[in-house]
């Protein structure tokens, strides 16, 4: 069978940047797994969630802080090496407001092997990131947090960080590009967090949110990041779940974060790319390459005009199929 992606490669040929993209990680489902419970963390490498969080931060009561910390290390040197059920193993640490962060990382500094992805939450400000990163030199050594295969993943949930998104977003970014820190691959909205901030009352239409998420999608797509949507909190309203999925869906979050294991089959069929969605990317991808061979740029196809934004939207959904088919999530 052809490679989905071999379209999408063809096309990336044409663009050095787009070439980048070949690294995607589908992240439908975001699972937390608080790391103070043996019981669940045994669960891990079966889990069949996009990405599987190890949770430090909220889901972790204060007073089991450090067994937390101590059985997230165990976790990772456990499954060095190991076949996972999902495609990132990460791990969400305290932040750096939360006066926890440094003894998090001086902890998890004796794991053997980082983790797919760090995850830092409560990012409010651009000097913020400036912190966590002399944070991070300082407890791991500049050699092991840099030009490291590890990605990062950061969450918004403040009034003033959904304000200075655009400024943290490329802290964050020139940061990578000048020190080889730790490279933005995805940023997650933290909607409990947020209407606390902002003294919203939670519903579950969720109206108190829709500028909120807007700005932040918006921004997201602006730098071609993946964007995480809210946790929907009743564990018991599949129906609610699938439509809250299903609206961030259209409004162009690329997934959803997950609290319990039974949310996860609703999140990642919602945001699976439809055959219709796959059959209109692998053509756009074909007669992309050939306008391109032809020396031509911009073209029409389907009644819509193509260009350079459209492909990378293309290339997403076809990496993402790819990507589902081959590990059979
Ligand atoms: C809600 C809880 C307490 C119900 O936990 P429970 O044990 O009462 O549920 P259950 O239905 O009885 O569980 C059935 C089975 O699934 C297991 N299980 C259940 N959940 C999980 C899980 N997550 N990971 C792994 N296994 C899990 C559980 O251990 C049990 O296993 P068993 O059949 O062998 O006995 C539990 O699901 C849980 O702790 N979830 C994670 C909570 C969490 O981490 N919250 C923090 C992230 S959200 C957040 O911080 C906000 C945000 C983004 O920042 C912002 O919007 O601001
Ligand atoms: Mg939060």
């Amino acid at each position: 069978m052809t490679s989905l992606v071999g379209y999408a490669r063809r096309c990336a040929s044409q663009f050095a940047s787009v070439s980048e993209k070949a690294k995607y990680v589908p992240r439908r489902s975001l699972l937390y797994v608080p790391a103070s419970s043996e019981k669940m963390l045994n669960k891990v490498p079966l889990m069949k969630s996009d990405c599987v969080v190890l949770e430090l931060e909220d889901g972790v009561a204060l007073t089991s802080k450090a067994v937390a910390r101590s059985n997230a290390v165990k976790t990772l040197n456990q499954l060095q090496g190991s076949m996972l059920s999902c495609f990132e193993l990460g791990l969400r640490v305290n932040s750096f407001a939360s006066g926890l962060l440094e003894d998090d990382l001086k902890e998890l500094s004796k794991a053997e092997v980082l983790p797919a992805a760090f995850m830092i939450p409560k990012v409010d400000t651009p000097e913020d990131v400036a912190t966590i990163y002399d944070l991070f030199r300082t407890t791991f050594g500049a050699n092991r947090i840099t030009d490291s295969p590890t990605r990062l993943v950061i969450w918004i949930e403040s009034a003033r960080a959904l304000l200075d998104m655009p400024r943290i977003v490329s802290s964050v970014i020139n940061l990578h590009r000048n020190s080889g820190f730790f490279k933005l691959d995805a940023v997650v909205f933290g909607s409990d967090d947020f209407c606390a901030d902002i003294g919203a009352i939670r519903t579950a239409e969720g109206l108190e949110n829709i500028y909120a998420r807007q700005r932040f999608v918006t921004v997201c797509k602006a730098f071609q990041l993946q964007a995480i949507d809210s946790v929907y909190i009743d564990l018991k309203d599949e129906e609610g779940l699938r439509e809250s999925c299903l609206q961030g869906h259209s409004w162009g979050f690329t997934g959803k974060q997950a609290i319990h294991p039974s949310q996860v089959p609703i999140i990642q069929d919602s945001y699976k790319p439809s055959a219709e969605r796959v059959e209109w990317a692998k053509s756009l991808a074909d007669a992309f390459s050939m306008h391109q061979q032809g020396g031509t740029g911009a073209f029409s196809f389907r009644g819509q005009m193509i260009d350079r934004p459209l492909l990378l939207q293309a290339m997403n959904v076809l990496q993402m199929q790819e990507r589902i088919m081959g590990g059979g999530l």
